[in-house]
Protein backbone atom coordinates (compact mmCIF):
# COMPACT_ATOMS: atom_id res chain seq x y z
CA UNK A 1 0.00 0.00 0.00
CA UNK A 2 1.36 3.22 -0.90
CA UNK A 3 0.13 7.13 -0.18
CA UNK A 4 -0.63 8.91 -2.73
CA UNK A 5 -1.90 12.68 -3.63
CA UNK A 6 -5.48 12.44 -4.77
CA UNK A 7 -7.65 15.71 -5.88
CA UNK A 8 -11.48 14.48 -5.60
CA UNK A 9 -14.21 16.80 -6.33
CA UNK A 10 -16.84 17.11 -3.64
CA UNK A 11 -20.08 16.60 -5.89
CA UNK A 12 -22.05 18.86 -2.89
CA UNK A 13 -19.72 21.90 -2.25
CA UNK A 14 -17.80 21.28 -6.10
CA UNK A 15 -14.97 21.92 -4.13
CA UNK A 16 -11.53 19.85 -5.67
CA UNK A 17 -9.96 18.56 -2.68
CA UNK A 18 -6.69 18.07 -2.51
CA UNK A 19 -6.06 14.40 -0.07
CA UNK A 20 -3.19 12.22 0.65
CA UNK A 21 -4.67 8.40 0.68
CA UNK A 22 -2.98 5.08 1.25
CA UNK A 23 -3.70 3.24 -2.43
CA UNK A 24 -3.95 -0.70 -2.46
CA UNK A 25 -4.51 -2.64 -5.69
CA UNK A 26 -8.49 -2.56 -4.76
CA UNK A 27 -9.06 0.38 -2.64
CA UNK A 28 -9.13 3.79 -1.64
CA UNK A 29 -8.73 4.54 1.75
CA UNK A 30 -8.25 7.94 3.52
CA UNK A 31 -5.07 8.10 5.72
CA UNK A 32 -6.26 8.57 9.26
CA UNK A 33 -4.11 11.58 9.88
CA UNK A 34 -4.69 13.68 6.41
CA UNK A 35 -1.55 14.80 6.14
CA UNK A 36 -0.82 17.03 3.69
CA UNK A 37 0.53 15.33 0.51
CA UNK A 38 4.50 15.11 0.23
CA UNK A 39 5.07 16.62 -2.58
CA UNK A 40 2.53 19.57 -2.58
CA UNK A 41 0.69 19.90 -5.57
CA UNK A 42 1.45 16.87 -6.76
CA UNK A 43 -1.81 14.89 -7.33
CA UNK A 44 -3.89 11.98 -9.71
CA UNK A 45 -7.29 12.62 -10.30
CA UNK A 46 -9.92 10.06 -9.39
CA UNK A 47 -13.56 9.83 -8.44
CA UNK A 48 -14.77 7.21 -6.11
CA UNK A 49 -17.79 7.09 -3.96
CA UNK A 50 -16.31 5.70 -1.12
CA UNK A 51 -13.71 7.98 -0.71
CA UNK A 52 -16.40 10.71 -0.95
CA UNK A 53 -18.28 9.13 1.25
CA UNK A 54 -15.42 8.99 3.54
CA UNK A 55 -14.85 12.70 3.33
CA UNK A 56 -19.39 13.31 3.99
CA UNK A 57 -18.86 11.17 7.62
CA UNK A 58 -19.51 14.61 9.32
CA UNK A 59 -19.00 18.44 8.75
CA UNK A 60 -15.64 18.07 10.98
CA UNK A 61 -14.18 15.49 8.48
CA UNK A 62 -14.86 17.70 5.23
CA UNK A 63 -13.78 20.79 6.61
CA UNK A 64 -10.13 18.90 7.64
CA UNK A 65 -10.29 17.90 3.99
CA UNK A 66 -10.57 22.11 2.91
CA UNK A 67 -7.76 22.58 5.20
CA UNK A 68 -5.69 19.80 3.49
CA UNK A 69 -6.26 20.88 0.74
CA UNK A 70 -5.74 24.81 1.73
CA UNK A 71 -2.40 23.49 2.72
CA UNK A 72 -1.55 21.50 -0.54
CA UNK A 73 -2.53 24.62 -2.77
CA UNK A 74 -0.42 26.91 -1.02
CA UNK A 75 3.08 25.09 -1.82
CA UNK A 76 6.34 26.76 -0.67
CA UNK A 77 9.75 25.50 -1.36
CA UNK A 78 11.61 22.83 -1.91
CA UNK A 79 13.43 21.62 1.71
CA UNK A 80 14.35 17.93 1.50
CA UNK A 81 16.52 16.07 -0.78
CA UNK A 82 13.88 14.07 -1.14
CA UNK A 83 12.19 16.73 -2.41
CA UNK A 84 14.66 18.58 -5.09
CA UNK A 85 15.33 14.81 -6.61
CA UNK A 86 11.53 14.77 -7.26
CA UNK A 87 12.06 18.20 -8.88
CA UNK A 88 14.86 16.79 -11.09
CA UNK A 89 13.16 14.26 -12.97
CA UNK A 90 9.77 16.14 -13.16
CA UNK A 91 11.88 18.67 -14.59
CA UNK A 92 13.35 16.00 -17.49
CA UNK A 93 9.14 15.15 -18.49
CA UNK A 94 8.72 19.34 -18.16
CA UNK A 95 12.15 21.09 -19.28
CA UNK A 96 12.43 24.74 -19.18
CA UNK A 97 11.17 27.22 -21.93
CA UNK A 98 14.41 28.72 -22.07
CA UNK A 99 16.52 25.75 -22.32
CA UNK A 100 14.14 24.55 -25.31
CA UNK A 101 13.91 27.61 -26.93
CA UNK A 102 14.88 26.34 -30.40
CA UNK A 103 12.54 23.58 -30.55
CA UNK A 104 10.03 25.51 -28.89
CA UNK A 105 10.41 28.43 -32.31
CA UNK A 106 11.07 25.51 -34.65
CA UNK A 107 7.68 24.10 -33.62
CA UNK A 108 6.28 27.24 -34.18
CA UNK A 109 7.50 27.92 -37.91
CA UNK A 110 5.01 29.17 -40.24
CA UNK A 111 2.67 29.47 -38.10
CA UNK A 112 0.84 32.33 -36.29
CA UNK A 113 1.96 32.40 -32.52
CA UNK A 114 -0.81 33.88 -30.06
CA UNK A 115 0.39 34.79 -26.68
CA UNK A 116 -1.63 33.85 -23.58
CA UNK A 117 -0.43 35.32 -19.96
CA UNK A 118 -2.13 34.96 -16.72
CA UNK A 119 -1.00 37.78 -14.41
CA UNK A 120 -0.62 36.90 -10.88
CA UNK A 121 2.90 34.49 -10.12
CA UNK A 122 3.61 35.09 -14.17
CA UNK A 123 3.77 38.49 -14.51
CA UNK A 124 4.09 39.90 -10.76
CA UNK A 125 5.87 38.13 -8.25
CA UNK A 126 3.24 36.19 -5.31
CA UNK A 127 3.03 39.10 -2.71
CA UNK A 128 1.05 38.96 0.84
CA UNK A 129 -1.32 42.28 -0.36
CA UNK A 130 -3.44 41.51 -3.32
CA UNK A 131 -3.59 45.01 -4.28
CA UNK A 132 -0.09 45.63 -4.30
CA UNK A 133 0.82 42.86 -6.73
CA UNK A 134 2.49 45.48 -9.47
CA UNK A 135 4.38 44.21 -12.33
CA UNK A 136 7.60 45.46 -12.53
CA UNK A 137 7.85 48.33 -15.62
CA UNK A 138 10.56 46.23 -17.58
CA UNK A 139 7.82 43.31 -17.18
CA UNK A 140 5.28 45.72 -18.92
CA UNK A 141 8.16 46.95 -22.06
CA UNK A 142 8.34 43.50 -23.10
CA UNK A 143 4.62 42.62 -22.90
CA UNK A 144 4.15 46.25 -25.39
CA UNK A 145 7.01 44.53 -27.92
CA UNK A 146 5.40 41.07 -27.53
CA UNK A 147 2.13 42.31 -28.50
CA UNK A 148 3.39 44.09 -31.06
CA UNK A 149 4.49 40.71 -33.04
CA UNK A 150 2.05 38.42 -31.64
CA UNK A 151 -2.11 39.20 -30.49
CA UNK A 152 -1.54 39.03 -26.66
CA UNK A 153 -4.32 38.25 -24.12
CA UNK A 154 -4.27 38.33 -19.89
CA UNK A 155 -6.01 35.53 -19.14
CA UNK A 156 -6.81 36.45 -15.23
CA UNK A 157 -8.53 34.71 -11.73
CA UNK A 158 -8.96 38.85 -11.37
CA UNK A 159 -11.75 41.39 -12.41
CA UNK A 160 -10.88 42.53 -15.72
CA UNK A 161 -10.47 46.22 -14.83
CA UNK A 162 -8.72 45.22 -11.68
CA UNK A 163 -6.16 43.26 -14.41
CA UNK A 164 -6.08 46.07 -16.66
CA UNK A 165 -5.48 48.90 -13.93
CA UNK A 166 -2.10 46.50 -13.28
CA UNK A 167 -0.64 46.11 -17.05
CA UNK A 168 -2.21 49.05 -18.09
CA UNK A 169 -1.77 48.29 -21.99
CA UNK A 170 -4.93 49.03 -23.91
CA UNK A 171 -3.59 47.05 -27.56
CA UNK A 172 -4.48 43.29 -24.90
CA UNK A 173 -7.23 41.37 -24.99
CA UNK A 174 -8.81 41.13 -21.53
CA UNK A 175 -10.07 37.71 -20.04
CA UNK A 176 -10.86 38.42 -16.25
CA UNK A 177 -12.50 36.72 -13.63
CA UNK A 178 -11.36 33.33 -14.56
CA UNK A 179 -12.24 33.90 -18.37
CA UNK A 180 -15.86 35.16 -17.68
CA UNK A 181 -15.86 38.49 -18.61
CA UNK A 182 -13.57 39.18 -21.79
CA UNK A 183 -13.26 42.25 -23.82
CA UNK A 184 -10.85 43.25 -26.69
CA UNK A 185 -8.22 45.74 -27.56
CA UNK A 186 -9.36 49.38 -26.49
CA UNK A 187 -6.79 50.56 -28.60
CA UNK A 188 -7.01 49.53 -32.37
CA UNK A 189 -5.63 46.41 -32.61
CA UNK A 190 -3.63 45.19 -35.79
CA UNK A 191 -4.79 41.64 -35.39
CA UNK A 192 -8.10 41.53 -35.88
CA UNK A 193 -10.75 43.99 -37.14
CA UNK A 194 -13.42 45.17 -34.88
CA UNK A 195 -11.65 43.34 -31.46
CA UNK A 196 -12.70 46.66 -30.00
CA UNK A 197 -16.43 45.99 -29.80
CA UNK A 198 -15.69 42.37 -28.55
CA UNK A 199 -17.26 41.44 -24.89
CA UNK A 200 -18.15 38.27 -23.29
CA UNK A 201 -19.73 37.57 -20.40
CA UNK A 202 -21.10 34.40 -19.87
CA UNK A 203 -21.67 34.48 -16.17
CA UNK A 204 -23.78 37.92 -16.28
CA UNK A 205 -27.03 36.64 -14.41
CA UNK A 206 -24.52 36.02 -12.00
CA UNK A 207 -23.44 39.42 -11.15
CA UNK A 208 -26.11 40.33 -8.67
CA UNK A 209 -25.27 36.62 -6.22
CA UNK A 210 -21.70 37.03 -6.67
CA UNK A 211 -22.45 40.41 -5.16
CA UNK A 212 -24.47 39.46 -2.16
CA UNK A 213 -22.00 36.50 -1.70
CA UNK A 214 -19.03 38.86 -1.57
CA UNK A 215 -20.78 41.42 0.96
CA UNK A 216 -21.87 37.96 3.21
CA UNK A 217 -18.20 36.62 2.96
CA UNK A 218 -16.78 39.87 4.04
CA UNK A 219 -18.77 40.43 7.22
CA UNK A 220 -18.72 36.88 8.07
CA UNK A 221 -14.80 36.42 7.84
CA UNK A 222 -14.02 39.59 9.69
CA UNK A 223 -13.65 37.73 12.89
CA UNK A 224 -10.68 35.99 11.08
CA UNK A 225 -7.71 38.03 11.45
CA UNK A 226 -5.63 38.36 8.08
CA UNK A 227 -8.77 36.82 6.22
CA UNK A 228 -9.30 38.91 2.92
CA UNK A 229 -12.02 39.10 0.50
CA UNK A 230 -11.66 40.29 -2.73
CA UNK A 231 -14.73 41.06 -5.56
CA UNK A 232 -13.25 39.96 -8.65
CA UNK A 233 -17.23 40.66 -10.35
CA UNK A 234 -17.94 37.20 -11.56
CA UNK A 235 -16.15 35.48 -8.81
CA UNK A 236 -15.15 36.33 -5.29
CA UNK A 237 -11.86 35.52 -3.56
CA UNK A 238 -11.09 34.51 -0.21
CA UNK A 239 -7.58 35.25 0.78
CA UNK A 240 -6.07 33.01 3.79
CA UNK A 241 -2.41 33.98 2.50
CA UNK A 242 -2.66 36.36 5.90
CA UNK A 243 -4.19 34.05 8.26
CA UNK A 244 -2.64 31.94 10.76
CA UNK A 245 -2.80 28.48 9.99
CA UNK A 246 -4.38 27.09 12.97
CA UNK A 247 -7.44 29.72 12.10
CA UNK A 248 -8.00 27.91 8.56
CA UNK A 249 -10.15 25.51 9.58
CA UNK A 250 -12.36 28.46 10.66
CA UNK A 251 -12.18 30.51 7.73
CA UNK A 252 -12.87 27.46 5.49
CA UNK A 253 -16.24 27.02 7.65
CA UNK A 254 -17.24 30.20 7.38
CA UNK A 255 -16.72 30.08 3.69
CA UNK A 256 -18.77 26.69 3.65
CA UNK A 257 -21.49 27.73 5.36
CA UNK A 258 -21.91 31.01 3.13
CA UNK A 259 -21.69 28.75 -0.15
CA UNK A 260 -24.09 26.00 1.07
CA UNK A 261 -26.98 28.47 0.80
CA UNK A 262 -26.07 29.30 -3.00
CA UNK A 263 -25.57 25.74 -4.76
CA UNK A 264 -24.99 27.54 -7.91
CA UNK A 265 -22.13 28.74 -6.89
CA UNK A 266 -19.09 26.55 -6.95
CA UNK A 267 -15.75 26.52 -5.14
CA UNK A 268 -12.59 25.98 -6.63
CA UNK A 269 -8.65 27.29 -5.27
CA UNK A 270 -5.58 28.78 -6.22
CA UNK A 271 -2.12 30.02 -4.29
CA UNK A 272 -3.33 30.65 -0.44
CA UNK A 273 -6.93 31.68 -2.02
CA UNK A 274 -10.27 29.93 -2.18
CA UNK A 275 -11.89 31.36 -5.21
CA UNK A 276 -16.02 30.98 -5.59
CA UNK A 277 -17.51 31.39 -8.72
CA UNK A 278 -20.33 30.32 -11.03
CA UNK A 279 -21.05 26.71 -11.80
CA UNK A 280 -21.31 27.83 -15.27
CA UNK A 281 -18.82 25.56 -17.67
CA UNK A 282 -16.46 28.37 -17.84
CA UNK A 283 -13.39 28.89 -17.33
CA UNK A 284 -9.93 29.56 -18.66
CA UNK A 285 -9.60 26.66 -20.90
CA UNK A 286 -12.89 28.25 -22.85
CA UNK A 287 -11.88 31.57 -22.48
CA UNK A 288 -8.61 30.69 -24.31
CA UNK A 289 -10.66 28.71 -26.97
CA UNK A 290 -13.56 31.68 -27.49
CA UNK A 291 -10.11 34.49 -27.99
CA UNK A 292 -8.56 31.76 -30.35
CA UNK A 293 -12.09 32.11 -32.31
CA UNK A 294 -12.30 35.76 -31.90
CA UNK A 295 -8.79 36.28 -33.92
CA UNK A 296 -10.45 34.14 -36.55
CA UNK A 297 -8.16 31.03 -35.78
CA UNK A 298 -11.07 28.84 -34.89
CA UNK A 299 -10.62 25.91 -37.17
CA UNK A 300 -6.90 26.75 -38.02
CA UNK A 301 -3.87 24.34 -38.74
CA UNK A 302 -1.67 27.35 -38.96
CA UNK A 303 -1.81 28.35 -35.24
CA UNK A 304 -0.06 28.38 -32.63
CA UNK A 305 -1.36 29.41 -29.33
CA UNK A 306 1.31 29.73 -25.59
CA UNK A 307 -0.13 29.95 -22.47
CA UNK A 308 2.02 30.48 -19.25
CA UNK A 309 0.00 30.42 -16.06
CA UNK A 310 1.12 29.62 -12.22
CA UNK A 311 -2.11 28.01 -10.88
CA UNK A 312 -4.34 25.14 -10.49
CA UNK A 313 -7.01 27.24 -12.95
CA UNK A 314 -4.90 27.82 -16.00
CA UNK A 315 -4.59 23.55 -16.04
CA UNK A 316 -8.14 24.18 -18.28
CA UNK A 317 -5.97 26.24 -20.13
CA UNK A 318 -3.19 24.01 -20.28
CA UNK A 319 -5.87 20.93 -21.43
CA UNK A 320 -7.37 22.55 -24.17
CA UNK A 321 -3.73 23.21 -25.39
CA UNK A 322 -3.03 19.24 -24.80
CA UNK A 323 -6.31 17.95 -26.56
CA UNK A 324 -6.30 20.53 -29.96
CA UNK A 325 -2.65 19.39 -30.10
CA UNK A 326 -1.75 23.19 -30.72
CA UNK A 327 1.04 24.72 -28.95
CA UNK A 328 1.60 24.58 -25.81
CA UNK A 329 1.32 25.51 -22.34
CA UNK A 330 3.94 26.55 -19.89
CA UNK A 331 3.49 26.19 -15.91
CA UNK A 332 5.69 28.71 -13.69
CA UNK A 333 6.70 26.36 -10.94
CA UNK A 334 9.64 26.49 -8.92
CA UNK A 335 8.02 22.44 -7.18
CA UNK A 336 6.82 19.68 -9.06
CA UNK A 337 3.10 19.61 -9.69
CA UNK A 338 0.73 17.85 -12.03
CA UNK A 339 0.38 19.75 -14.73
CA UNK A 340 -0.93 19.22 -18.83
CA UNK A 341 1.79 22.07 -19.48
CA UNK A 342 4.30 20.61 -21.47
CA UNK A 343 7.45 22.96 -20.01
CA UNK A 344 8.43 25.15 -16.93
CA UNK A 345 9.57 28.24 -16.01
CA UNK A 346 10.20 29.27 -12.18
CA UNK A 347 9.21 32.68 -11.70
CA UNK A 348 8.14 35.63 -13.39
CA UNK A 349 11.79 36.92 -14.00
CA UNK A 350 12.61 34.10 -16.10
CA UNK A 351 8.71 34.36 -17.97
CA UNK A 352 10.15 37.88 -18.49
CA UNK A 353 13.21 36.30 -19.76
CA UNK A 354 11.48 33.63 -22.43
CA UNK A 355 8.91 37.13 -23.69
CA UNK A 356 12.03 39.17 -24.14
CA UNK A 357 13.54 36.66 -26.55
CA UNK A 358 10.44 35.49 -28.34
CA UNK A 359 10.18 38.82 -29.27
CA UNK A 360 14.22 38.96 -30.42
CA UNK A 361 13.83 35.97 -32.26
CA UNK A 362 10.68 37.34 -34.11
CA UNK A 363 12.40 40.45 -35.11
CA UNK A 364 15.22 38.72 -36.05
CA UNK A 365 13.54 36.90 -38.30
CA UNK A 366 11.68 39.38 -39.62
CA UNK A 367 14.42 41.48 -40.84
CA UNK A 368 15.80 38.54 -42.04
CA UNK A 369 12.51 37.71 -44.41
CA UNK A 370 12.46 41.43 -45.50
CA UNK A 371 16.51 41.71 -46.41
CA UNK A 372 16.15 38.66 -48.36
CA UNK A 373 12.66 40.14 -49.94
CA UNK A 374 14.83 43.27 -50.95
CA UNK A 375 17.59 41.05 -52.23
CA UNK A 376 15.21 39.17 -54.58
CA UNK A 377 14.19 42.53 -55.54
CA UNK A 378 17.61 43.59 -56.36
CA UNK A 379 18.08 40.60 -58.34
CA UNK A 380 15.18 41.17 -60.33
CA UNK A 381 15.52 44.61 -61.12
CA UNK A 382 19.30 43.64 -62.34
CA UNK A 383 18.20 41.12 -65.02
CA UNK A 384 18.16 41.68 -68.43
CA UNK A 385 14.35 42.84 -69.74
O1 LIG B 1 -5.44 34.03 -12.49
P1 LIG B 1 -4.54 34.92 -11.72
O2 LIG B 1 -4.24 36.21 -12.40
O3 LIG B 1 -3.28 34.21 -11.30
O4 LIG B 1 -5.36 35.28 -10.40
C1 LIG B 1 -5.52 34.32 -9.35
C2 LIG B 1 -5.66 35.05 -8.04
O5 LIG B 1 -4.59 35.98 -8.03
C3 LIG B 1 -4.53 36.91 -6.96
O6 LIG B 1 -4.16 36.21 -5.77
C4 LIG B 1 -2.86 35.67 -5.81
O7 LIG B 1 -1.90 36.74 -5.87
C5 LIG B 1 -1.89 37.62 -4.73
C6 LIG B 1 -0.89 38.74 -4.99
O8 LIG B 1 0.37 38.24 -5.25
C7 LIG B 1 -1.55 36.80 -3.47
O9 LIG B 1 -1.59 37.63 -2.32
C8 LIG B 1 -2.56 35.66 -3.32
O10 LIG B 1 -2.21 34.84 -2.22
C9 LIG B 1 -2.61 34.81 -4.59
O11 LIG B 1 -3.63 33.83 -4.52
C10 LIG B 1 -5.84 37.64 -6.83
O12 LIG B 1 -5.78 38.49 -5.71
C11 LIG B 1 -7.00 36.67 -6.74
O13 LIG B 1 -8.23 37.40 -6.70
C12 LIG B 1 -7.00 35.80 -7.98
O14 LIG B 1 -8.07 34.88 -7.90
Amino acid sequence: MTNQNVMVTDTKSGINMAITVAVSNSSLFTTAAQKPPAVPGSYITISKKKLLQNLDINGGARINAWVDSMRASSPTHIKSPALSEDLNSWIVHHPSALDMFEQITNASKGKQIVMFLDYDGTLSPIVDDPDRAFMSDAMRATVRKLARYFPTAIVSGRCRDKVYSFVRLAELYYAGSHGMDIKGPSKGSKYKKGAQSLLCQPASEFLPMVDEVYKTLLEVTKSTPGAKVENNKFCVSVHFRCVDEKKWSELAQQVRTVLKEYPKLRLTQGRKVLEIRPTIKWDKGKALEFLLESLGYANCTDVFPVYIGDDRTDEDAFKVLRDRGQGFGILVSKIPKDTSASYSLQEPSEVMAFLRRLVDWKRMSLRRHFRMRRRLEEIKMSLPN
